[in-house]
């Protein structure tokens, strides 16, 4: 402290005593001296100018002495010296407020006694001052270290606990007043990190002073807590360690954190199966496995049929159940250490391992894993309150494959996955080379399909059919065209199987019935559309195993207002062959409607007279490929003369398709053929063309 700065306060009413003193430490030029002769004052000066040293007069009126030692007046935050008059006056200072004056001065003495007595009062103070900011420093460092979230301990230098801050007690689960002197430092480890500390920490620790490192906490109760630690050695003044310390931080949330970082990393974060990039890693080593041991494995592709339409109808919520519900399954079906993973959407993976060195015994294996895993997919789920079937369509590869790792394997599971949808869906199928170029040829159309869909790129064309006998219209065939907007005009047979094994059939099928009824309507609403007319539109198989398909014609028939009686509906024998009770039952519904069927293609197929009598079918329509060489084939002619007089003694219909020519046209009057269709009398044309025939009739 400055000496200049000093701040006296002089508490004293005797002028002849005032101004000596201030003479005095006038002289010394020092010091700065307030004097206060009252109580009021002695109070301003207190509270304004913060004297480092005040005097007082012992013997001043009104008890002012009294007042300001006994704390009435404020604390007096400094030393106070006494002026007192003869040693009497002693003991009544002592029992009025002991501890509140620092010094007695008597009256008697010299100003020089005093003011040594103020220079000494000074020294002691500012001594006094060191050593209150220093214990005021340590004060706070102590409550600071106390208040710290993090551990911090003190070890003397044979290791036995100091110290230890509240938050470090917390954490270990001692008690405040535990005495801790007697554990060491490699006591609050566990036998291995322990071991790390002795051998590692504390020597580097001295080398270096200080070392750092993630080790693990042993609790009161004997649980293991990870934490990040410095160890720093402390010195003594002539070398050797004084003390160590360590600041311990709790790790325990950062690691659940980075564990499941790290878990998501290679997780899927719905089912808790393995992502891509982890399969990726599990595929690799079980494929280097397979080599080393000589065995074969399998990588099983499972992609969900339609799940999209679970996600769009139901909802995502009724969507993550079910894949949850699937993952469950899969690994229900598996072996503990087969992998079962996720790649993301509604494509699962399977890969077994250890199956039996022999392909085809390993195949066979395999196959009956993927079997039971389809089978268990297509089990009833109950999601969000639905219940929900999904089925599956599954593609194998066996490895290990001559050349090539896990992307290849992966790409060939997937191309026999896209063999199985092909297919028809809900099937299995092993990679065979080649398949790559037709699954892609088929994806390929298959995209441009969809894409046609949604851009309406279909046209719908119409034929006539004619009755023999008068020459007239007697109906029209709906024929689909897709108006492709860079190869123009695409004939069916080009697409409609691809339609069918993607099953967009069914939503391309609804949308032929319907704009053909919409057309009808108009015609019947133009009185252009004579009431034994009919209209026959090609239904596919698939279209017509639709769970949904009798109510969707019901549908479009009540809506567009047209008479049932003028529709037929195309079929082919193939849609009986899978289940002929069925068919029976759908078509007999549509029948009671008023709805016509025809066989197309007949004589084609199976061709069995067993079932054309139990279905409700109106009309054989004799294939093309009869029609066109009857005139030249004697066998194609008979064929067609056996199948018109069938039909007449069935009371069945008939159509001849592929009519090109006037000998052909008069072949068939001669065998009696009632109707037919060809490029003789007009080919399929567009809704205008065909109503300029209508026209015409
Ligand atoms: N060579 C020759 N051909 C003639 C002659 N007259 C007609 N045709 C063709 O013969 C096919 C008759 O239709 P389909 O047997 O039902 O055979 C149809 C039918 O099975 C299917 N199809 C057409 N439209 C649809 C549809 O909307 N839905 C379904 N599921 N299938 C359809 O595609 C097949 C082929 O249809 P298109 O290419 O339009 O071929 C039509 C027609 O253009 C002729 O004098 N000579």
């Amino acid at each position: 402290m400055d000496k200049q700065e000093l701040n006296i306060l002089l508490v004293e009413d005797n002028h002849v005593y005032v101004e000596l003193i201030k003479n005095t430490l006038e002289n010394e030029s020092a010091y700065h001296l307030t004097i206060a002769e009252n109580l009021q004052e002695a109070r301003e000066s207190l509270h304004e100018k913060h004297p480092d040293l005040i005097l007082i007069d012992f013997f001043l009126p009104d008890g002012l002495a009294t007042d300001l030692l006994s704390g009435n007046v404020g604390f007096l935050d400094c030393p106070v010296v006494i002026l007192t008059g003869p040693g009497d006056a002693t003991p009544a200072i002592h029992s009025m407020n002991a501890g509140a004056w620092d010094y007695l001065v008597k009256t008697e003495s010299t100003l020089a006694d005093i003011t040594h007595v103020i220079s000494r009062v000074m020294r002691d103070w500012l001594h006094y001052l060191e050593k209150r900011q220093a214990t005021d420093m340590q004060q706070r460092l102590m409550s600071i270290l106390e208040a710290t979230p993090d551990m911090v301990a003190i070890f003397d230098a044979d290791g036995f606990a100091q110290y230890m801050n509240v938050a470090g007690r917390k954490l270990l689960g001692f008690s405040q007043d535990q005495n801790l002197s007697e554990l060491r430092l490699t006591d609050f480890y566990p036998v291995e990190y322990a071991k790390i500390i002795r051998s590692e920490a504390i020597p580097n620790a001295i080398r270096k002073g200080q070392w750092c490192g993630e080790t693990e906490l042993l609790t009161r109760s004997k649980d293991t807590i990870p934490v990040s630690q410095v160890l720093i050695s402390h010195f003594a003044e002539f070398g050797g360690v004084a003390f160590f310390s360590t600041i311990i931080r709790d790790i325990s949330e950062y690691k659940r954190v980075q564990e499941k970082i790290e878990f998501l990393a290679y997780h899927d974060s719905l089912t808790g199966l393995i992502n891509r990039t982890q399969l990726h890693n599990e595929l690799e080593r079980e494929i280097a496995r397979a080599l080393r041991h000589n065995e074969t494995g399998a990588v099983l592709f499972i992609d969900l049929d339609h799940f999209k339409k679970i996600n769009d109808t139901l909802g995502h919520l009724a969507g993550d159940s079910v894949l949850m519900q699937i993952a469950l399954a899969l690994k229900a079906n598996v072996r503990r250490d087969d992998v079962v993973a996720r790649l993301g959407g509604d494509e699962f993976i399977i890969i077994l391992s250890g199956l039996p060195i022999d392909k085809a015994k390993a195949a066979e294996k395999a196959g009956e894993i993927a079997e039971k895993s389809r089978q268990d997919i297509a089990k009833i789920i109950h999601a969000e309150s639905h219940r929900i079937q999904v089925t599956a369509s599954i593609g194998i590869a066996l490895f290990p494959l001559l050349e090539g790792g896990s992307h290849e394997l992966i790409q060939h599971a997937d191309t026999a996955m896209y063999h199985a949808k092909a297919q028809g869906r809900n099937g299995i199928a092993f990679y065979k080379q080649g398949m790559s170029d037709a699954v892609s040829r088929q994806l390929k159309l298959e995209v441009a399909l969809r894409k046609a869909i949604e851009e309406r790129q279909f046209r719908l064309y119409y034929q006539a059919q004619v009755n023999i006998d008068n020459g007239r219209v007697s109906g029209a065939e709906v024929l689909i065209r897709w108006n492709h907007p860079e190869l123009g005009i695409i004939a069916p047979d080009e697409f409609i199987s691809v339609l069918e094994s993607s099953a967009l059939i069914s939503i391309v099928g609804q949308w032929v019935f319907e704009t053909a009824c919409y057309q009808l309507a108009q015609w019947v609403a133009e009185g252009i559309w004579k009431d034994d007319y009919h209209l026959c539109i090609n239904i596919s198989p698939r279209q017509f195993r639709d769970a949904d398909f009798t109510a969707g014609i019901e549908r479009v028939v009540k809506k567009t207002g047209v008479p049932a009686h003028c529709l037929e509906m195309e079929i082919t024998e193939n849609i009986v062959i899978y289940d002929l009770d069925k068919a029976i039952e759908i078509m007999r519904d549509l029948h009671d409607l008023g709805i016509r069927f025809s066989i197309d293609d007949f004589g084609t197929g199976y061709s069995s007279l067993r079932y054309i009598k139990r279905l409700p079918v109106n009309v054989l329509k004799i294939d093309r490929t009869f029609i066109q060489d009857m005139c030249t084939e004697k066998d194609d002619a008979s064929i067609v003369d056996t199948i018109i007089a069938m039909a007449r003694h069935m009371g069945l219909d008939v159509v001849a398709e592929g009519v090109e020519t006037k000998d052909q046209l008069e072949l068939l009057k001669s065998l009696g053929c009632p109707n037919y269709q060809g490029y003789y009398f007009s080919p399929p044309g567009t809704a205008d063309e065909f109503k300029q025939l209508l026209l015409a009739a």
